[in-house]
Order: structure tokens, then C-alpha cells, then sequence
């Protein structure tokens, strides 16, 4: 089990329930990270007393001092402070729970001082799945999966004996609000009703990423790198219920699945533990009240997310680094009401179309690529 915790993105969804893990085993934390919500990361280093406390927005940095001035914390700022606390000598994993692929520059950071990660900011993996992989396999970490789906493959995977024994990867997808819904009756889908997820409660950018389906094509592409699998490894079939939360296919055609109550504590205690396991404050899955559970077709054509994100898993290079960093742009933009719904799967597949046959040979051919990809989405919409 792991003891000590660096924490990025401390003060969000993940972040927060990652700390009431932390609480209930006992675990310390030497080291926190946000972006700018200084007062909840001041409450944080008044109960954890990390050392080092990273800001990534500078004007928040600043205020954050003057608020722990009484404390020894120190207080670092920026891209550089996030990557000094993903590299902190004293946490034996680091968790990364920020949003989007500015996760991308600490993931490697933290890898490079040969710390494990516990990942939930699936985008650096779908960014950069490719740089990722290849330094924790040669700096011997592990990369610990914290989203739903992938750390119950993760769970059906313990005891595979050989790669050849596996036959598919099933990623549940709840299928969000608009389960159901045609074209024409999302045109003028409000960020109230896409903020509605059915069964989670998560942070903003995921929550809209589950409606438009963007969340099921970056966890495909995040498997993909996870798991080492072909693409034609990797199925999605809707699960409205979300108790499956992912299955694995053998080569015999027997299916492990894992199942529970969806509550993101037990896939992050599970991270922390592996290969152990400990009792969890998640209540027990009761399947007489849970009743039929229900399998369908996710509709691709409606939702262009997804179809993106598949298209450019084939086309590989920088084609995911793309249509990720598109999207992130778009949800940005459709949350502040300057785009529809529908232009969201749109924009993702037109820049993703747009992004020239590449390989990724560098941290910058990705950044290059991100930034292009948000200047190509700016410019469509207008703005
Ligand atoms: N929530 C969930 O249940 C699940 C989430 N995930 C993934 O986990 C990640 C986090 O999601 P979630 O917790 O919902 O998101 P939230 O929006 O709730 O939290 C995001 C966190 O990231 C921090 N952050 C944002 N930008 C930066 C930055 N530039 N530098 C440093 N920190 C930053 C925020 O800080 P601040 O508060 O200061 O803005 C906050 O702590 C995402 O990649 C998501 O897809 C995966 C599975 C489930
Ligand atoms: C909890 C979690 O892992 C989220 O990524 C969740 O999967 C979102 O649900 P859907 O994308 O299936 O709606
Ligand atoms: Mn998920």
C-alpha cells in the first residue's frame, strides 16, 4: 500500500475524494496541487501539512502565500511547480487527478523521478499516450489506472497469464442525459441539461464529456495505451445502469466483469493498495435492489465524438493529440454558450481531420499539435 500521496488537482472531484481515501487508511501527503482554488487548498495544508504546495495560476499562488504565511508550506507556481510537485522526493505515487492534458508535462515528470502514478487525467494519455508509456516503461513505474472502466479491466486482468489469452476489452459507457436522443433534438441543448450526468457526480469537462460521448473515445484511447491491445480490441456497449463498470474477453470467450455501486473511491483506494485490498465506506452492490441490468449500441452517428476519437486511434501520430485538444477547446466554448452542442462532435472531427500525418517524436511536436488544433477550433466557431 502506499503511504505517502502527491496530490495534483487536489481540489477537484478526484482530488477530494482521493484525500477521504488518504484519510480513512492512513496515508500522508507530502505534496498538493490546483490551479487556482486557494481556499480549499488553504483548508488542505492546514489538515495534511504538505511540504510543497504547487499553484498553477499565478495570481492565486500569491494570495495562496499570504494565506499560509503562518505555515511552513512552501508555495511554487506554474507548469514549473506542478512538474517539482509530481517530482517530489518524498511521495511514493503520485496522483494525477488535474483536468485536461496539462497533466501531460507532470505525468512525465513524475515518471522521470520513478514514481508510480495513479492516473485519472485520462487526456496526457490520450495526448501523449505514446511518450507515457514509453518512459514508464523504461523508468519501471507503473501507471495505475483510476478511471472507472480502466481500473475494472485493470481488476479483470489481475491473474491473466499471457497476452494471447486475452480477446477483447468492453468499456461500459452510460450513455449520459441524451441517451436516446436524435439530432435534431440536441440543437439547442443548454450546458444546463448536458451538465446532468445520470449517474456520477464529476467536474464540468468530463461531465460534458460523457454527454457528447468524448469520454467513451478518449477511455478507448486511453485502453489502448493502458492495456497494449489492437484497437479492434477495444468495444463500447451503453450500460444505462453504470454497475458494470468494464469486462474483459478471453480468448475461451469467458467474460470477467467488475462490477459496484458507482463510486469513484473504489477504483482510486484501489490504485493506492494494489494488489492488495482493504474494506471501503462504498456501500455493498445489492443486487436484488439494483434489479435487470441493460445493454444496447452506442449511436456513433449522433454522437461524432466518438467516431473522432476512433478515427484517429486508427490514424495514429498525432490525430488523438487533436481531436483531444479540440474538444477541450470546444467544451470551453460551450460552456461559455459561444457554441452548440453539436458543433462540439463537429469541431472535434474537422480538426481532427485537419491534423497532418505526424509521428510524435517530442513533448512539443504534442504541444504544437494541442495548440493547433484549439487556434482550428477558435477559428471555425468564430471567436
Ligand atoms: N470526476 C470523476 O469522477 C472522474 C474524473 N476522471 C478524470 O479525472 C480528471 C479530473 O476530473 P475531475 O476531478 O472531475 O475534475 P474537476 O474539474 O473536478 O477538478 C479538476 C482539478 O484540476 C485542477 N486543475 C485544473 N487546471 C489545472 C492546472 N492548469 N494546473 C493545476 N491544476 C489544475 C483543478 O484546480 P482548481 O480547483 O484550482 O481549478 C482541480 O483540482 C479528468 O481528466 C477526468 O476526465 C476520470 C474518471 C472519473
Ligand atoms: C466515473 C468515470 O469513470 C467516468 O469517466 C464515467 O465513466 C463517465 O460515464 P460515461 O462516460 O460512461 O457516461
Ligand atoms: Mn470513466
Amino acid at each position: 500500500m502506499k503511504q505517502m500521496l502527491s496530490i495534483l488537482g487536489s481540489t477537484g472531484s478526484i482530488g477530494t475524494q482521493t484525500l477521504d481515501v488518504a484519510r480513512r487508511l492512513g496515508m500522508r501527503v507530502c505534496a498538493l496541487a490546483a490551479n487556482r482554488n486557494v481556499a480549499m487548498l488553504e483548508n488542505q495544508i492546514r489538515e495534511w501539512k504538505p511540504q510543497l504546495v504547487a499553484v498553477f495560476d499565478l495570481d492565486a499562488a500569491k494570495k495562496l502565500r499570504i494565506a499560509v504565511a503562518d505555515t511552513p508550506v512552501r508555495v511554487v507556481q506554474g507548469m514549473e511547480g506542478l512538474c517539482e510537485a509530481a517530482s517530489i522526493a518524498c511521495a511514493d505515487v503520485v496522483c494525477n487527478s488535474v483536468v485536461g492534458m496539462v497533466g501531460l508535462r507532470p505525468t512525465l515528470a513524475a515518471i522521470a523521478a520513478k514514481k508510480d502514478v495513479a492516473l485519472a487525467n485520462k487526456e496526457t494519455l490520450v495526448a501523449g499516450g505514446a511518450l507515457v508509456m514509453k518512459a514508464a516503461r523504461e523508468a519501471g513505474v507503473h501507471i495505475l489506472p483510476v478511471d472507472s472502466e480502466h481500473s475494472a479491466i485493470f481488476q479483470c486482468l489481475q491473474g491473466c497469464p499471457e497476452k494471447k489469452a486475452l480477446g477483447r476489452l468492453i468499456l461500459t459507457a452510460s450513455g449520459g442525459p441524451f441517451f436516446g436522443k436524435t439530432r435534431e433534438e440536441l440543437v439547442s441543448v443548454t450546458p444546463e441539461q448536458a451538465l446532468k450526468h445520470p449517474n456520477w457526480n464529476m467536474g464540468a469537462k468530463v461531465t460534458i464529456d460523457s454527454a457528447t460521448l468524448m469520454n467513451k473515445g478518449l477511455e478507448i484511447t486511453e485502453a489502448f495505451w493502458l492495456f497494449d491491445v489492437a484497437p479492434e480490441q477495444i468495444d463500447v456497449v451503453v450500460h444505462r445502469e453504470s454497475i458494470v463498470h468494464s469486462m474483459v474477453e478471453y480468448a475461451d470467450h469467458s467474460v470477467l466483469a467488475q462490477l459496484g455501486v458507482p463510486d469513484m473511491r473504489i477504483p482510486i483506494q484501489y490504485a493506492l493498495t494494489w494488489p492488495q485490498r482493504f474494506p471501503s465506506p462504498v456501500e455493498p452492490l445489492d443486487f436484488i435492489k439494483c434489479g435487470a441490468l441493460h445493454f444496447s449500441q452506442p449511436d456513433e452517428e449522433t454522437f461524432q465524438c466518438l467516431r473522432a476519437c476512433k478515427r484517429a486511434l486508427l490514424r495514429g501520430g498525432l490525430a488523438s493529440t487533436a481531436a483531444n485538444g479540440a474538444n477541450e477547446e470546444a467544451v470551453r466554448l460551450f460552456l461559455d454558450r459561444k457554441i452548440s452542442f453539436l458543433q462540439i462532435g463537429e469541431l472535434v472531427m474537422q480538426a481532427m481531420e485537419h491534423q497532418p500525418d505526424a509521428e510524435i517524436a517530442s513533448v512539443e511536436d504534442i504541444l504544437n499539435a494541442d495548440q493547433a488544433a484549439r487556434a482550428f477550433v477558435r477559428q471555425k466557431a468564430k471567436v
